[in-house]
C-alpha cells in the first residue's frame, strides 16, 4: 500500500513524519514537492523519495492533498490524468469538500476529507474525517489508520467540517494566543521572562491532562480553583467584565465562515 503525500510544508511534513513514526516503510511513502531544496532536505531527513505529483499520484494507492486550499484545484487539474479508480483521495485542505475533489477527478476514485491540527507534529493531532460520496468502510479505515499515526481520530458528517475547523483546526492558534497574553502578564507583573514562560506552559500541560485524566466537565475544574472571595475570583470577573466568552464564540463563527468561503476560492 503506498502512500503519496502532496505539499510537504507544515502540516504535510507532521504526517510524514507520524505515518513513519507509525511504523509505515518508508519505501511505501512518495512525496511530490516542486522545490528541490525542500526535497532535498526531506530526502535527508526522512529518506523518503521526493518525485514530481503525477509520478507519485501514478505509483500510490492513496493520495493525501496537503496543499494550501487555493493550490488544490491546479494541484488535481495537474495530477488527475495519472488518477484512477480504485484509488483514494485525502484531502487535508481547509474548506475543500470531497464533491470539489471528486468533480476534478476519474469517477471511481474515493474521496475523504479531514481536518487535522498542528500538535500533530507531536503525536497529540486531533483529526475528524468524513466520507465523500464514492468512499467506503474501508476508505475511511485507510484515512484513520494514517491519521492515527499522528494523534486521535473522530468521524464526523461532511456537513461539520467547518464547524470543526473552528474548533480543533484553528483552535491550537487560540490556545497560542492565550499562552501568549498570560507570559506577557506574568512579565508586567514583574516577572522574569524565562519563569513566566516555563510557569504559563506547565499551567496549561498539567490543566490539559487533568481535562482529560479526570474527564471532568471544565466548569467543575474551574471550580475547584476558586476559592471564594480569593484571586481566581477577582480574575474572572475581569474576564467576564471583557466579554471573553462572547469574543471567543464571535472567533469561532468567523473561523467557520472563512472554512466556507475558502470552498468556492473566494480570497482575503
Ligand atoms: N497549518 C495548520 O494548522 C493546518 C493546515 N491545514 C491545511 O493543510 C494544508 C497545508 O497547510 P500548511 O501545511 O499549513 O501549509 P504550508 O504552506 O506549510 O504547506 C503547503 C505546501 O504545499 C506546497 N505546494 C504548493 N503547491 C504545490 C504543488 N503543486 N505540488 C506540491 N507541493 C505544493 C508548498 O510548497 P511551496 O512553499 O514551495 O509553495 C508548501 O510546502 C492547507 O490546505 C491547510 O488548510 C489543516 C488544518 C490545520
Ligand atoms: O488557518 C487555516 O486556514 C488552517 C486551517 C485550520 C488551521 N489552519
Amino acid at each position: 500500500m503506498t502512500v503519496a503525500i502532496l505539499g510537504a510544508g507544515v502540516m504535510g511534513e507532521a504526517l510524514l513524519s507520524g505515518i513513519l513514526q507509525g511504523g509505515r516503510p518508508v519505501s511505501d511513502v512518495l512525496v511530490g514537492e516542486k522545490r528541490s531544496d525542500r526535497a532535498a532536505e526531506l530526502t535527508e531527513r526522512y529518506g523518503v523519495e521526493v518525485l514530481d505529483n503525477a509520478e507519485a499520484v501514478k505509483r500510490a494507492d492513496t493520495v493525501l492533498l496537503v496543499v494550501k486550499p487555493h493550490d488544490v484545484g491546479p494541484l488535481l487539474d495537474e495530477v488527475a490524468v495519472s488518477a484512477r479508480p480504485g484509488q483514494l483521495f485525502v484531502s487535508l485542505a481547509a474548506g475543500i469538500t470531497t464533491a470539489f475533489v471528486e468533480a476534478r477527478l476519474p469517477g471511481g476514485v474515493a474521496v475523504v476529507r479531514v481536518m487535522p491540527n498542528t500538535p500533530a507534529l507531536v503525536g497529540e493531532g486531533m483529526a475528524a474525517i468524513s466520507a465523500g460520496a464514492n468512499s467506503d468502510e474501508t476508505h475511511l479505515r485507510e484515512a484513520e489508520d494514517l491519521l492515527r499515526s499522528t494523534g486521535r481520530v473522530a468521524r464526523v458528517p461532511e456537513k461539520l467540517q467547518d464547524a470543526v475547523t473552528a474548533v480543533s483546526g484553528s483552535g491550537p492558534a487560540y490556545v497560542f494566543y492565550l499562552v501568549e497574553a498570560m507570559i506577557e502578564g506574568g512579565v508586567h507583573l514583574g516577572l522574569p521572562r524565562a519563569t513566566a514562560t516555563e510557569l504559563v506552559v506547565q499551567t496549561l500541560a498539567g490543566s490539559a491532562q487533568l481535562l482529560r485524566d479526570t474527564g471532568e466537565h471544565p466548569s467543575v475544574l474551574r471550580e475547584r480553583v476558586t476559592s471564594p472571595g480569593g484571586t481566581t475570583a477577582a480574575a474572572l470577573r475581569k474576564l467576564d467584565d471583557g466579554k471573553v466568552r462572547a469574543d471567543v464564540l464571535a472567533a469561532m463563527e468567523a473561523a467557520r465562515d472563512r472554512s466556507r468561503a475558502l470552498a468556492s476560492g473566494e480570497s482575503g
